[in-house]
């Protein structure tokens, strides 16, 4: 029998992909499409490393973070304010004692207020370094907190994002989410929020006390908080904009060294190291220039507002000596007030520095805020449907694709629309040309992506929704990659069923034959696969997946070209094994190597994404169809 599916061109290659599937590859049937896929330039968005976040997403990501912490940080908030009291006290005490304690000594010989004056500048001084010891125990203590928090959000995110998010994404940029720019929110909370807090409390303190010592004078240096408002405002604006393309300009070069480290091998092995060292440079240099920006910008701003402030301070002063001049003001309110002038300005340089850390904070904040509102493409159901027990003396569970078509979302359609069943306990072998759709097949079954339209039926029930760990008991899917977790041999053939013991562990390496090579290993089934990885080879990594996959026990077991890196006498012993691993399920096997076909009880051949031929392999071997004659290639090239 033959499988008939209507006529549809395959999807391009990596290069020349489109965006027109990108809108419903991946999306829960019936359900509403997450955000980040209905917005238009989603695709644009991952090159620019800019994923949409709602309007706000910032702030409200900020105060989740906060709000366990609230008590906390007013609090903290409480010990910056009478820290302040303390410290702006200073110059209050300087003018009682010029106008009043001098007179009092000179003429009445009275220590009294000065004493007074003595004992009051220490204590604020005692009391403003205490309040601050206090402050800086209690933010960073929030700090700390705040950024495990993020830090853990992040991953625990990521961890549920689908395969296809991280393929666009990549690894390098999710590093650099949650160092560079948790890193960057670490700084604002530590050191940038104090900075900011002292600054808004001593101007207020300060400006109230100009206004108490002398109307005129708090007024006018009141007044030229607007030309250094505006500056700020300004400020701000630029150097969010350069602070958004540092931070991208950091997740590239994080990106390229990712990269180049993950794929060392062919790297080395193509002599890539030149040009990579050069589009290295180009990254790094492009990082450089964007700092180089904002250092810029700073200095633009301190040399302005520095400006405005020296003009302020000189206009006052000049009006102030004039009125003592012609009688209208008293010495000591002069100095007192000449005091807090150069104190009410000296923060503008540290409010820039807060402004610099807190812009790059607010567009690290904004990067990490689109990483946490993007929805899975694969998303858990909220109410999952309990498979019924797997039936005794039936093996495996039966699949359905039922009306299933699929296109990724960088790209055109794979998959035309196909119905297929695939009894319970049967092998299916999947075979055709590189690129015909097999192990999109297989993604669809163990749900890395979701059909575009249609249904993947496991014994009847939709495979959205399912629990994402019911689905993984009972869909395994061995790769060639054959990927091994850090940790000894042992615990990585447990994987798929931690409570085995080591009896069962070893039983299975026994049945697929890896047990002589894992027992020659330094420490047997508990050599640590990451320190003596090295010795693994990438056959013996497929071995230990086998051994992993028939332990698990799943009712359906996909096995896609799980047996390409084995030797023949290795892919012998795995095959003279297979009889084990797949009886007791379904199982569907994607081939290259025909000898794999022998196992199963029904084989599809694929080309373009459809499947043009179906039947029993002894079926198909008489006809004259393209797996006959591909068989009889093979055959030939064997003798
Ligand atoms: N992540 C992806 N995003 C976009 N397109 C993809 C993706 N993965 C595969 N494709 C495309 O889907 C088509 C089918 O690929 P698939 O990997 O299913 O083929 P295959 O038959 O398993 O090939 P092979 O035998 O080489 O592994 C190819 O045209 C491929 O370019």
């Amino acid at each position: 029998m033959t499988t008939t599916v209507q006529d549809q061109p395959a999807a391009d290659d990596e290069g020349g992909r489109d965006e027109g599937g990108r809108g419903e590859g991946g999306r829960g049937k019936g359900g509403a499409p997450p955000p980040q896929q209905a917005a238009g330039a989603a695709g644009d968005s991952f090159d620019q490393d800019v994923l949409p976040a709602p309007r706000g997403a910032s702030r409200t990501l900020l105060g989740s973070l906060l709000r366990p912490h609230r008590r906390r940080v007013a609090g903290a908030a409480v010990l910056l304010l009478f820290q302040q009291a303390a410290v702006q006290a200073g110059p209050l005490l300087v003018a009682y004692a010029i106008d009043r304690a001098l007179p009092a000594l000179r003429d009445g010989r009275d220590y009294g207020p000065l004493t007074a004056v003595a004992v009051g500048y220490l204590v604020c001084a005692l009391a403003s370094g205490w309040l601050q010891h206090g402050f800086i125990m209690a933010a960073a203590r929030v700090s700390q907190r705040v950024l495990l928090e993020l830090r853990g959000r992040i991953y625990r995110h990521a961890q549920r994002l689908d395969v296809d998010f991280h393929d666009r994404y990549t690894s390098g940029r999710l590093i650099s989410r949650s160092t560079t720019d948790v890193e960057a929110l670490h700084e604002l909370l530590e050191e940038g929020l104090q900075e900011l807090l002292g600054v808004v409390m001593s101007t207020c303190y300060i400006l109230v006390m100009l206004l108490w010592l002398d109307i005129g004078l708090g007024g006018a240096a009141a007044a030229s908080f607007v030309p250094l408002w505006l500056l700020v405002r300004n400020f701000q604006r630029r150097s969010l904009r350069v602070f958004r393309s540092k931070s991208t300009a950091m997740a590239s070069v994080v990106v390229k060294f990712a990269e180049t480290m993950n794929g060392i091998r062919p790297v080395q092995s193509f002599r890539r190291e030149r040009p990579n060292d050069a589009a290295f440079a180009e990254l790094n240099g492009s990082h450089r220039r964007i700092n180089g920006d904002a250092i810029l910008e700073m200095a633009r701003y301190v040399v302005l507002s520095r400006l405005v402030a020296n003009t302020a301070v000189a206009a006052i002063v000049l009006w102030g000596a004039y009125r003592v001049a012609s009688g209208g003001m008293e010495l000591g309110v002069l100095a007192a007030s000449a005091l807090y002038l150069r104190r009410l300005y000296d923060p503008i340089d540290r409010l820039g520095m807060f402004l610099n850390s807190y812009q790059s904070a607010a567009a690290s904040l904004e990067k990490i805020a689109g990483v946490l509102a993007w929805a899975p493409a694969v998303p858990e159901p909220a109410a999952p449907r309990e498979l019924p027990p797997r039936e005794p003396g039936r093996p495996g569970r039966e699949v359905v694709f039922d009306r299933v078509r699929f296109a990724y979302r960088t790209g055109g359609e794979v998959l035309p629309e196909f119905s297929l069943t695939l009894p319970a306990g049967r092998t299916v072998a999947v075979v055709g040309a590189t690129g015909a759709g097999k192990s999109t097949l297989a993604k669809l079954l163990s749900r890395f992506y979701d059909p575009s339209g249609g249904r993947v039926l496991l014994d009847g029930a939709d495979l959205r929704e399912l629990d994402a760990s019911a689905l993984r008991r009972e869909v395994v899917m061995v790769t060639q990659e054959a990927f091994l977790f850090s940790g000894t041999v042992a615990e990585n053939i447990a994987i798929g069923r931690p409570d085995a013991s080591r009896a069962q562990v070893e039983g299975a390496a026994k049945a697929i034959g890896a047990h002589d090579f894992i027992a020659a290993l330094p420490d047997g089934y508990d050599t640590d696969v990451r320190k003596r990885g090295g010795r693994i080879s990438a056959g013996q990594r497929q071995l230990v997946s086998f051994a992993r996959a028939l332990l698990a026990d799943p009712a359906v077991l996909i096995l896609d070209e799980a047996t390409s890196s084995l030797d023949v006498p290795g892919e012998r012993a795995v095959q003279g094994a297979m009889g084990t691993v797949l009886r007791g399920r379904t199982a569907v096997v994607i081939a290259h190597r025909l000898s794999t076909v022998a196992v199963a009880d029904r084989v599809l051949v694929m080309a373009d994404g459809r499947v043009v031929e179906d039947g029993t392999p002894d079926e198909l071997l008489a006809g004259s169809g393209r797996f006959a004659t591909l068989h009889r290639a093979w055959r030939d090239s064997l003798t």
